[in-house]
């Protein structure tokens, strides 16, 4: 039975790379996910964003900046070899860039980062309709010099990367979050004094 989109968006949930299996999308796959984060609200169509595939020999090379990258936080060799292992164990790293153009005319930074914020959601909410499963991670990594500047053009923020894959345990549902009648609240005027 397949997934209607409302079933996509009520039962996605982050699984992380522990639990990502073979096989990761294919290309034709990865182009639905980023057609989906495109379809995300984007005030001026600025696309402030890119995600960027990593895959083949570059899991290799990211593994690599990663345990550098331990190494210079330092942490011993069993510390880097862990690191090395997360840009190994998932079937698909897609790294998020932000491109944020802060002295745009019309549109202010958090409403880039908005657009930002709705293309990932959007990516890993197709990848989740395809029968994938990812995570989205971030941590101190992305402010590390050398992996910023390893996928960063100048300006450019590296968000961080979406591990993707196939679940590899039972959908579980959703993880627990607030009762939707908590953020959907009746707004009222400020009484006039
Ligand atoms: C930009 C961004 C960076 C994130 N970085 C991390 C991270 O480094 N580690 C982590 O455990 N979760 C991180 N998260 C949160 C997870 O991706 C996930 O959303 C969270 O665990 C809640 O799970 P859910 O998606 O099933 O609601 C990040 C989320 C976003 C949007």
């Amino acid at each position: 039975m397949s997934m209607t989109p409302l079933d996509a968006l009520l039962t996605r949930y982050s699984v992380g790379p522990k639990h990502l299996v073979e096989p990761g999308p294919s290309d034709a796959q990865l182009a639905l996910m980023v057609q989906a984060a495109l379809r995300a609200p984007d005030h001026a169509e600025l696309v402030p964003y890119c995600f960027k595939m990593v895959r083949g020999d570059a899991k290799r090379g990211m593994a690599d900046l990663f345990a550098d990258a331990a190494r210079a936080a330092g942490k011993d060799e069993a510390g880097a070899a862990l690191d090395a292992e997360r840009a190994l164990r998932p079937p698909m790293t897609v790294a998020v860039v932000a491109r944020i153009d802060l002295g745009h005319p019309q549109v202010p930074a958090h409403e880039q980062w908005a657009a930002v914020g709705g293309a990932i959601a959007n990516f890993l909410s197709a990848a989740h309709a395809l029968g994938f499963a990812g995570k989205m991670l971030s941590g101190a990594k992305v402010r590390q010099p050398a992996i910023a500047a390893a996928f960063c053009a100048p300006g450019e923020t590296l968000v961080g990367w979406i591990a993707l894959g196939t679940p590899a345990r039972q959908p579980g549902g959703p993880a627990r979050k607030p009762e939707a009648g908590q953020v959907l609240i009746d707004w009222h005027p400020p009484c006039k004094t």
